[in-house]
């Protein structure tokens, strides 16, 4: 009669079966007598068992010793116990399971000559006679028992019951699993059949002496009993009764140490390296298979653990015996194995009785079941309306459990946040805090050292005393979008003066009784970054003290802001908050006739308004005459550039004159490119696009629409006068050109400048500009929080330039000397400015010199024409090291040495103030 599976591990996929309890490993320890050898070796026994269930160590160990002294196991065996009682209470309930069609396996496992071998010898002959009885006595049904045998021999499978077995393959069959190709299974006459292929396999099984056991198993193991046993009544109709189970007898080879403890020879060596491998695989297996079956266990990692995997914790029954010696000398490999044994205790089963099936009784079998399933659903479709409403409100319950949960996390996710918030917010203030003291110690050392009117702090911060009106600070930097002045007590004079500048931001007056701004505006508030209000006249006005102002009813702070700012810093901003208000009162005509703050803010207008000018001079070499020159004309340069300023640090000052150069050169130049630009084809397009970006001036929208008809070449001061006319006109409207630099902190600032240099690195790259104004600027310029306005400036027109040469039908611009400048022509400038510092090489370095430098920019020394090499790479990049490099060799071929910001600022001061003569001479630019 066909049967539906041949397998017995794999046929409960297919067969009914009968699931039994979840059970453990049985876990025992056999302690073997201590050995010839070993009592040679003096080597005295550690360990031993009590009470049946437990092994100690009987040294004392310490407290806090790492291992523990005494493990406990299912069962554990003395030295006294024999295999028998082994058998009796560690294997023989699991191994005789097969009788009754559930799968076992019985494990030796311990370190080499640990009685393992002996062990399993024994309980495989208590095995086969307690089955053969069983069969004897179990005359009702009839038994079919098969026997196969294989060794794992240096990861090769051999056929144990075939003399000289090739190795053999192993299959991964979709129904039995993995099983062994071709491998014999004999079907067994008798127990004497049996007991004659036992010894078969024992002969054909390696072995091989090693320093600790003469006759050392090197290889595991796997002897297979397979029972099929089937009712002897219902044979013939019902084979429902047949029963299929196989026990397995794993003798694994032993752990060793070692190898030098083992053996010295070489197979030995080799054979101990895969049973060491295999078996750490093995431990592996059971250490994953102790925490439960999820995850990845890697059967697969070796033959042993593949081909035992259905027995390893799936539909078995499994029983492990760990022998050890009790030597001392052992007790590295004792612990190892108690150690598995540990892990091998909490393993568990799900050994099932497996039932074999004809073809006729399986189709019964799942009739049967079918129908089982059918009555269930049909039973679950009557109690469905109670089962999901029941279901539904669990998940209600859940879902509001969660939602609350939810809720939690958010607040304490807001909390968090908050907490975030109010550090930053802490850091901030301190860093506000700092640099404002700083900023106002930076003011007041320069005003202590000021003899004249007008000081100009370290932060670019200009105090302008004026009899009349009072006392003005401005701080000229560009952070600060707002000036402020106070009035000493002049009942005379209005109580208070707002200037609305579009360009410049805001100009406030303030002038109080108590030198304190009364009014409020909240809409300003967030431009203010930095406004200063000092009584410097006669002393009757008070330092600004927000907390005076406070108390005396002239500020008031809101909670925010008090919360949010230092008193100080909160007064200040309450104070600009009153002063809004007044500064729109106030006429920008009435405040620039009367008062000379006005060229200051007329200067800074133009810086902003114009400040894409001078391009032409971005160009060549000209660049600084061009200044030059523009400086000569006095009539705009604001007097605080054009006069000595004792006390102004030099850097500043030579800042602020180039910058009014930049000013006045731009009038011309910008004129010239505006009229240029408009005669161009696309200039609307242009120009929208610039005035879109808020990068052009309201004098280019001007002059595009046509409300400047200048000729294209108007002399220069023409063009000053003209564009001073429009700059007039455009004051009382919202300035397009503002430029926003306020940096709200120094480190910012840093951010932004470091943003800033890279772009004009790029813009001076994409434009071909010179390559000393490059170098001035970029050594000039390293990150004061007063750069921040001239990097501004110099990326506009960088950005307008560029914007223009990138323009298929702009003509370009038109220099002071009428040549026109376009890509092609600023790049023969280029080159011509490259054959000029070529030449310098050769004057300026020495040969050892020259010599280094070649080699520090990797110009082979053996190569020719190296000067001009070296010219051709000053920068070409735009990576920062080489624009440092690029921008110290053309100030040192120009004579500008950088010898440290100081001393460069002071070079450039004196090279760029207006002392005595306003004649600047560029040392370096005499070349
Ligand atoms: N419980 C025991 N009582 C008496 N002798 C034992 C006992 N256990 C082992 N022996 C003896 O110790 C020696 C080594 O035993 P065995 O070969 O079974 O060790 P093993 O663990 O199988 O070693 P290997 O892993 O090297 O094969 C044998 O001579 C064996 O007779």
């Amino acid at each position: 009669m066909p049967l539906s599976l041949v397998n017995p591990i794999a046929q409960d996929c297919k067969m009914g079966s009968e699931e039994m309890a979840e059970e453990k490993f049985l876990v025992s320890v056999r302690l073997r007598p201590i050995n010839a050898k070993e009592i040679e070796k003096n080597d005295p026994a550690d360990w031993d068992c009590v009470d049946g269930t437990s092994v100690v160590f009987k040294p004392y160990l310490p407290e806090r010793s790492l291992y523990p002294s005494s493990y406990t196991f299912d069962r554990v065996f003395g030295c006294a116990c024999d295999t028998r009682q082994v058998y009796d209470e560690g294997a023989k309930e699991v191994a005789l399971s097969v009788l009754h069609g559930i799968n076992a396996s019985i494990f030796a496992y311990g370190q080499t000559s640990s009685g393992k071998t002996y062990t399993m010898c024994g309980i495989t002959a208590h095995t086969v006679d307690d089955i053969y009885d069983y069969i004897r006595r179990h005359g009702d049904r009839e038994y079919v028992l098969k026997f196969s045998a294989i060794e794992i021999y240096n990861e090769a499978v051999r056929d144990l019951l075939i003399a000289d077995s090739l190795p053999l393959r192993l299959l991964d069959d979709p129904e039995r699993g993995t099983v062994v190709d071709k491998l014999t299974e004999e079907t067994l006459r008798d127990q004497w059949h049996l007991n004659d292929l036992l010894a078969i396999c024992a002969a054909q099984r390696q072995v091989g002496e090693t320093s600790l056991n003469e006759m050392s198993s090197r290889s595991h193991q796997i002897l297979r009993l397979t029972v099929q046993s089937t009712a002897r009544e219902f044979t013939s109709k019902d084979s429902s009764s047949t029963l299929l189970a196989s026990v397995n007898f794993v003798d694994l080879a032993g752990s060793e140490r070692a190898a030098s403890q083992v053996s010295s020879a070489s197979n030995r060596i080799k054979e101990g390296c895969h049973i060491n491998r295999s078996l750490l695989t093995l431990g592996t297996v059971i250490r994953k298979l102790s925490k439960g079956r999820s995850g990845h266990i890697p059967f697969r990692d070796s033959k042993l653990t593949r081909i035992l995997q259905p027995y390893l914790g799936g539909n078995a029954r499994t029983a492990i015996i760990c022998t050890m010696s009790p030597a001392r000398s052992h007790i590295e490999q004792s612990r190892n194995t108690l150690l598995f044994a540990s892990c091998a205790k909490q393993v568990v089963t799900n050994a099932k009785v497996n039932v074999m099936m004809s073809d006729k009784a399986f189709m019964k079998h799942l009739q049967r079941e079918i129908s089982r399933l059918e009555n269930e659903l049909r039973h679950a479709g009557f109690s469905t309306p109670n089962d999901h409403s029941d279901v539904l409100q669990d998940k209600d319950a859940q879902i509001k459990k969660m939602e609350c949960k939810i809720k939690e996390l958010m607040l304490q996710r807001d909390f968090a946040q908050s907490r975030l918030n109010d550090l930053l917010q802490a850091v901030v203030d301190e860093q506000s805090r700092q640099w404002e003291e700083s900023t106002q110690a930076s003011y007041l050392h320069a005003r202590s050292n000021s003899d004249d009117t007008f000081s100009i702090s370290g932060l670019s911060g200009i105090d302008y005393q004026n009899p009349q009106i009072g006392n003005l600070r401005c701080n000229a930097q560009v952070q600060v979008n707002k000036f402020s002045y106070h009035e000493p007590l002049d009942d005379q004079l209005p109580p208070s003066r707002t200037i609305s500048n579009p360009a410049l931001n805001e100009l406030t007056l303030h002038q109080t009784k108590e030198g304190i701004i009364e009014e409020d505006s909240e809409e300003h508030c967030k431009e203010v970054r930095c406004v200063e209000i000092h009584a410097l006249s006669d002393g009757r006005a008070n330092e600004f003290n927000p907390l005076n102002a406070e108390r005396e009813g002239l500020v008031t702070p809101t909670e925010d802001t008090l919360e949010k700012f230092s008193p100080q810093y909160a007064g200040c901003i309450d104070c600009v908050n009153r002063a809004d208000e007044n500064l729109n009162k106030l006429g920008a005509d009435e405040f620039s006739q009367s008062n000379p703050v006005k060229k200051v803010i007329s200067t800074r207008e133009s810086i902003l308004t114009r400040s894409n000018s001078c391009m032409a001079s971005l160009m060549n070499n000209s660049v600084f005459s061009l200044l030059e020159d523009a400086d000569q004309d006095h009539e705009t340069t604001p007097k605080f550039l054009s006069k000595g300023i004792s006390g102004m640090p030099k850097g500043v000052g030579c800042r602020l004159s180039i910058f009014s150069d930049w000013i006045e050169e731009s009038k011309a130049s910008e004129k010239v490119l505006l009229s240029n630009m408009a005669k161009t084809a696309d200039v609307d397009e242009i120009v929208q696009k610039e005035i879109d970006a808020n990068v052009i001036s309201t004098e280019v929208k001007n002059v595009v629409d046509g409300n400047n008809e200048q000729p294209l070449f108007a002399d220069q001061e023409t063009q000053r006068h003209q564009l001073e006319t429009i700059g007039s006109e455009e004051k009382q409207k919202d300035g397009l050109n503002a430029i926003p630099c306020s940096p709200e902190s120094p480190l910012q600032w840093q951010l932004e400048f470091l943003r800033k240099q890279e772009e004009i690195i790029q813009l001076w790259h994409a434009c071909h500009v010179s390559l000393v104004h490059r170098s001035c600027f970029f050594l000039l310029f390293k990150g004061d929080t007063t750069d921040s306005f001239y990097m501004e400036v110099e990326c506009r027109r960088l950005s307008l330039l560029k914007n223009i040469f990138s323009h298929r039908n702009a003509s370009g611009i038109v220099a002071e000397d009428g040549s026109r400048l376009n890509p092609s022509s600023s790049m023969r400038y280029l080159r011509q400015e490259r054959y000029r510092l070529c030449k310098l090489i050769g004057k300026v370095f020495s040969p050892q010199e020259r010599e280094s430098l070649y080699a520090k920019w990797g110009i082979s020394l053996n190569s020719k024409k190296r000067r001009i090499q070296l010219s051709q790479l000053m920068w070409t990049e735009t990576d920062i090291e080489h624009v440092k490099e690029s921008a110290s060799l053309v100030a040192k071929l120009v004579g500008f040495v950088e010898q440290g910001e100081e001393t460069m600022k002071e070079m450039f001061g004196l090279n760029f103030a207006v002392q005595q003569t306003h004649k600047r001479s560029f040392s370096w630019m005499q070349w």
